[in-house]
């Protein structure tokens, strides 16, 4: 079927309502047959009025959990781990339940209970008790552990960032190496993922960067800058931090084949609905939209104080997307950034 180009001014009129909403700055590129194509809107730093800028990094939150992914199914494809394979094989004694399989981690369907959601009740207190904070992993898999399991093992989906904590443990005890190594040497460097990197505990974003702003849960309070923290309370699920450009090779990359095997590829994308009436679904460590035009897209979301962050491809790679929104917790910010993937992979709606 023909390849619908891009509606890029329609994305940019979905950047546009953004900033109505309430984010300072917003941006998107597409990369497909027909070249790349670029918007961007508002402020990358409110104090400067620095504009918004695609080359700039940011903290691309649980977008994190496809790069965790990919490291781990290479390890399945080199013999090192079983997807179906309790975790407590190689990590023995960690969890209270030896039927919690590697794949129901990747599934979210472990019924590990999510900690985050007690960490970050009250929004801005809850940040800044954690901001420079560094967690080893174990202490976040207790905070975990301390909270009522949310499913029996591979029964449901629920989305917990405890389950790719554990994702990151697999991937330091079976390699000996710290995830940040396993990313660098598996998936920065041979793409060329030069904007790209995992500096935890470090807090600062190195070189050109977007400043992230929290919304506070008071209507009308103040945005706080939180883009300098350690991002301690994800590493593994949600610490990543890269930009347009890399987001896309990397999607693009994976969707084709260049980081797995075909049979990993099948696994990852083999998905199951978490919300049919929107078309959306979860496989290995990825989402899968389903577009009203018909297309399906691959990638992940990511929300970190302060950034939205929405990363796809088409299945065949050919085509790849990414979007930023400088702000968090208001939802419906979120909610129109997501917006932009119908512009951008179904083109111009017909009039
Ligand atoms: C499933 C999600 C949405 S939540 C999960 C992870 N992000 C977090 O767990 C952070 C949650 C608190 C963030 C904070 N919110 C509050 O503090 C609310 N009181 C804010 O908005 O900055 C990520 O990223 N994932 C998103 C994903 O996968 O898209």
């Amino acid at each position: 079927a023909p390849v619908p180009a891009p509606d890029m001014d329609g994305v940019a009129k979905v950047l546009d309502a953004a900033l109505a909403k309430g984010a300072p700055g917003a941006m998107a590129r597409f990369s497909g047959p027909e070249g790349v194509s670029i918007r961007k809107a508002g402020v990358r730093n409110r104090v400067t009025g620095a504009a918004m800028d695609t080359r700039a990094r940011f903290r691309i939150g649980s977008v994190s959990k496809t790069f965790s992914t990919v490291v781990l199914l290479q390890l399945v494809d080199e013999g090192k781990v079983e997807l179906d394979a309790p975790v407590n094989r190689y990590l023995p004694g960690l969890l209270p339940d030896e039927r919690i399989t590697v794949r129901h981690l990747l599934t979210h369907r472990s019924g590990l209970a999510e900690y985050t959601d007690p960490m970050f009740e009250k929004t801005v207190p809850g940040f800044e008790a954690v901001r420079k904070r560094v967690f080893t992993y174990q202490e976040l898999v207790a905070l975990s552990l301390k909270l009522p399991r949310t499913t029996e093992p591979g029964v449901a989906y629920k989305y917990s960032n405890a389950n790719f904590v554990v994702v990151g443990m697999l991937i330091e005890k079976i390699t000996g190496k710290p995830v940040a190594t396993e990313y660098e040497n598996r998936i920065f460097k041979p793409l060329g993922l030069r904007n790209t990197s995992y500096v935890h505990p470090g807090t600062r974003i190195s070189g050109l960067h977007v400043r992230g702003y929290l919304h506070p849960d008071e209507a009308g309070g103040a945005l706080v800058d939180s883009t300098e923290q350690t991002v301690s309370w994800a590493q593994s699920a949600g610490a990543v931090i890269s930009n347009p450009v890399d987001l896309s090779r990397f999607m693009a990359a994976l969707m084709k084949g260049r980081l797995l095997s075909p049979r990993m590829m099948d696994a990852m994308t083999t998905v199951t609905p978490t919300d049919p009436v929107n078309g959306r679904h979860y496989g290995l460590g990825l989402r899968r939209y389903d577009l009203s035009c018909g297309v399906q897209v691959y990638g992940h979301t990511g929300t970190v104080q302060g950034f939205y962050t929405y990363a796809f491809a088409t299945r065949d790679g050919r085509r790849s997307f990414a979007a930023m929104a400088n702000t968090s917790n208001k939802g419906e910010v979120n909610t129109t950034l997501g917006g932009t993937l119908e512009p951008a992979f179904c083109g111009k709606k017909p009039a």
